[in-house]
This record gives C-alpha cells, sequence and structure tokens, in this order.
C-alpha cells in the first residue's frame, strides 16, 4: 500500500478546481493506457463540488465520458431520487450534463428499490455488480480513481468509527446501521475494497476537520479514524484546504523554499 501524500490548496473553491482538473488528467492517461476508465464517486460537500467544476472545465471533452465506469464509495440509504442521495447529487453536479452510458453507471440501490428497505440485500446485490466487473479472480473491478470524503469524526465512505463496518476483513460492501450522521442507514464500500483502487484521494476542508485529518496522518489508527485506512494501490492522496490542513505535521508539508 501506498504512503500518503499531502498537498494543501489555498481556498475549498481552489481544492475543487485543483482535483476536478487532476480527475480529468487521471481519466485521460487511464483511457490512453487500457481505453477504458474506472472512477468511484464520493458524497459530500468537497465531492460534489469538484464534481460541479469538472462540469464546467473545458477540458472534460478530453474524456470519452462513454468508457467512464462509474462506481459509488457510499450511499446514503433512501428512495430512489431523494435530494440527500449521493447519486442525485451526482447526477444534478455532473452526471446528467455528460454523455455516459447508462450501462456503466453503477448507483447503488434506493430504500425503495428492487429489495424494499433491506440495506443488507442491497449491499449484497452491488458487491455482485463488483464481482461482475471485476478482473480475472478479483472481487472487485480495477478502479483508477477512488474519491473519498471525510467526516468530522473521521469517518469516510460510511465507515465511521469502532462501527462494525471498519472491522470488516472479507466483504466488499456492506450495509451500515445507526450512523451518527443522518441518515442513519446507509451501503458503504469497506476498506479492504477501497484499498485496492489504484489511487485513493481524500479531498476534505474545513477547520472541523483539521483534527481527523492530523490524526490519521500521524496516528494511522483506522479504528478511531477510518479515513486512515484508506489507502490506494499505487497512490494515497490527502487534498486538503489550508483549514483543514492546519494541525498536519510539517513532516508531511512540502518543504517552504
Ligand atoms: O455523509 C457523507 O459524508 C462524507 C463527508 O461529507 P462532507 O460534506 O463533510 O465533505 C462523505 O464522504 C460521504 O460520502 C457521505 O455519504
Amino acid at each position: 500500500m501506498s504512503q500518503p501524500r499531502v498537498v494543501v490548496h489555498a481556498s475549498p473553491d481552489l481544492l475543487a478546481a485543483a482535483v476536478a482538473a487532476r480527475l480529468v488528467t487521471a481519466l485521460v492517461d487511464a483511457q490512453a493506457t487500457t481505453g477504458t476508465a474506472s472512477l468511484v464517486l464520493t458524497g459530500g460537500r468537497t465531492g460534489n463540488a469538484v464534481l460541479e467544476h469538472v462540469r464546467d472545465l473545458p477540458a472534460r471533452d478530453a474524456v470519452d465520458w462513454s468508457r467512464v465506469d462509474l462506481y459509488w464509495g457510499d450511499e446514503r440509504f433512501l428512495p430512489a431520487g431523494h435530494p440527500d442521495r449521493n447519486e442525485t447529487q451526482a447526477r444534478t453536479a455532473l452526471l446528467d450534463h455528460i454523455p455516459l452510458d447508462p450501462a456503466r453507471v453503477h448507483a447503488m440501490e434506493p430504500s425503495d428499490g428492487r429489495f424494499g428497505d433491506n440495506p443488507d440485500a442491497a449491499a449484497e446485490a452491488y458487491a455482485e455488480i463488483l464481482a461482475r466487473n471485476a478482473v480475472a479472480y478479483g472481487s472487485v473491478p480495477v478502479f483508477d480513481v477512488c474519491l473519498l470524503g471525510v467526516g468530522e469524526e473521521g469517518h469516510t465512505a460510511s465507515i465511521f468509527p469502532d462501527s462494525p463496518a471498519v472491522h470488516e476483513a472479507s466483504r466488499t460492501v456492506v450495509a451500515v446501521r445507526d450512523c451518527p450522521k443522518p441518515p442513519p442507514t446507509r451501503v458503504s464500500l469497506t476498506l479492504p475494497a477501497i484499498r485496492t483502487a489504484r489511487e485513493v484521494w481524500l479531498m476534505t476542508t474545513g477547520e472541523s476537520k483539521a483534527g481527523p485529518v492530523a490524526q490519521a496522518l500521524v496516528e494511522g489508527d483506522e479504528v478511531a479514524i477510518p479515513a486512515a485506512g484508506a489507502r490506494g494501490a499505487e497512490g494515497t492522496r490527502w487534498l486538503l484546504d489550508t483549514t483543514a490542513a492546519a494541525q498536519v505535521p510539517a513532516s508531511f508539508l512540502p518543504p517552504k523554499a
């Protein structure tokens, strides 16, 4: 697993703009290498701001969106089209504005979908989708980039501190109940699934994230701060604004010229 690298931007808006540019380049590069690209989306304010910036970037047309596979790192288990679903927010921010192949958009089931109000069945169904799109004997596809947010208590995807999800060692997708942040029921990739991604990008902004960000980097205890356990196979980037980076020790930051 890769060692985390930290990049700090001057404001939340600059962070979102810079990550959008980085993302377009990563998708273009992946398609230049394999013909396709595979992206895991996150919910949350920073994730949605990045998607809005991708929408407004002229260079977004350098990506062949019809050959991008989209997955979600987590979903709030709510009815289809609910404004708080990560899928709904991603569609509004970007997906409704680009020429995707609907068959390659792999959303998690809503609470009024095929399995009704059963998040375990929704999680199992998503694990099957991942397995179906896996290569060789893997259980998940090759994710080129996995975008993740970080919560105020250190959660990432919907993996909360000291919850059953953070201890999950074998399943790739789990149902999550009694979340401290609403809504209480969610579906989430697990850390073992996230760690298969080539690149993991943890993106967050704001003073309230400064403590968990520093704790994740310094202590690396994923049970206390699940974001600490999100590492990419080839690269792990913490993409922060100055307030979220305020407590990061200098040893993680580039030397000042
Ligand atoms: O509920 C969620 O929150 C986190 C972080 O969101 P933010 O608004 O504090 O950036 C997000 O990563 C996750 O996908 C989402 O379901």
